[in-house]
């Protein structure tokens, strides 16, 4: 048991394969096929106690909530939509900018008297009272579709289980509208459909998920720190820029200046015997904060981009650890 290793599970399919394999890579995390491409477990090198679990974005979300993956990069909707007690089965460390797309309510662009959810709801009353019949949404997302129809009030409605092509079911006869994920558009408009103005259910994208009922071993733990130390600091390092200037001395005002009205950081405390400071910022700040420093005397300033900001704790291991106790 204090030996078990850490299960990292990667998308090996679908929209998140790619950009989940960047992600890893950026952070120094090198995720090796033991033996040829369908081999569905493999390792990280240089890391021990780590055995790589290739799954889809689904199954990644099965094995976080059953505790067969200590950490997992997937979805948030389908964290949300598969896991009932989310809060207590895992805890998501950090979204990670890829993977963007909304869970909507759509219906047919040619309902022009349909804008809203409440406009969605005098329909389903009346296809109710005139015919007799309860409105179809159809949709993979069933629990999601639930809770937010329930939360606007909307009873009057049955679902329809769709597993695939789902916008396609106005058009077949299947159901009036649809829930379904959408990121371009592109395949609601060619369906003739149109998302209601308050019609997003949840925006999402790609988290990195860590499972609170995997057997959390020592090595597994160990394990978790590593990895989560590496993609701290790649993301901070991502985030910041370096600057060097050569500014003497350091007063008071112009160090509030750069900490309160920049965001900025003195990673390595005030100026060196040479008179060199270095900040670190936000990368938005950039040129403000390189005005600021020449405004003051400090003369050259450069910037550079930084692969890894490495440090004792960061805040994804803290969310973790906390969370485990
Ligand atoms: N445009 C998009 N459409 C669908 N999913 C997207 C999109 N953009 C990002 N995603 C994310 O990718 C996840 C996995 O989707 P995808 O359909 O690619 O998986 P998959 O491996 O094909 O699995 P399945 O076989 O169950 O469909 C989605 O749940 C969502 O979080
Ligand atoms: O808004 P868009 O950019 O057009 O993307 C949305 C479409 O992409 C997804 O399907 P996917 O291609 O993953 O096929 P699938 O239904 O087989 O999973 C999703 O189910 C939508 O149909
Ligand atoms: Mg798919």
């Amino acid at each position: 048991m204090s030996d078990t290793p850490l299960v990292l599970a990667v998308p090996s399919k679908g929209r998140l394969q790619e950009n989940a394999a960047r992600f890893f890579s950026r952070a120094g995390l090198e995720v090796v096929q033991s033996r040829g491409a369908r081999d569905y477990r493999g390792r990280l090198a240089g890391v021990p106690g780590v055995e790589v679990a290739f799954l889809s974005a689904s199954d990644i979300v099965a094995q976080l909530a059953s505790g067969g993956a200590h950490l997992g990069v997937t979805g948030e909707d389908l964290v949300r939509e598969e896991i009932h007690d989310a809060e207590e089965a895992v805890e998501l460390l950090t979204p990670l900018g890829f993977g963007h797309a909304n869970v909507v309510v759509a219906a047919p662009q040619a309902w022009i008297d349909v804008r809203t959810m409440a406009d969605l709801d005098d329909v389903a009353a009346d296809m109710r009272v005139r015919h007799g019949r309860k409105m179809r949404v159809a949709t993979k997302y069933i629990n999601l579709t639930r809770q937010f129809f329930a939360g606007h009030g909307i009873a009057d409605y049955r679902i329809v289980e769709s597993l695939g092509a789902t916008e396609g079911a106005p058009a077949t006869g299947a159901a009036e509208i649809i829930v379904d994920i959408t990121t371009t558009g592109a395949t609601l408009a060619a369906n003739a459909l149109k998302v209601l103005d308050d019609g997003i259910i949840l925006r999402s994208e790609a988290n990195l998920v860590a499972s609170l009922r995997a057997p959390w071993s020592e090595t597994a733990r160990a394990a978790a720190r590593t990895i989560l130390t590496r993609i701290a600091a790649e993301e901070e390092a991502r985030t910041m820029r370096e600057l060097t200037a050569r500014v003497g001395a350091l007063d008071a005002a112009l160090e509030r200046e750069i900490i309160d009205g920049h965001g900025g950081r003195l990673p390595f405390g005030g100026p060196d015997e040479r008179g060199l400071l270095t900040v670190h910022c936000p990368a938005d700040r950039v040129f403000a904060l390189a005005a600021l420093l020449t405004d003051n005397g400090a003369e050259p300033v450069t910037v550079r981009a930084l692969d890894y900001v490495f440090r004792a704790s960061n805040a994804l291991s803290e969310r973790l650890f906390t969370r485990l106790g």
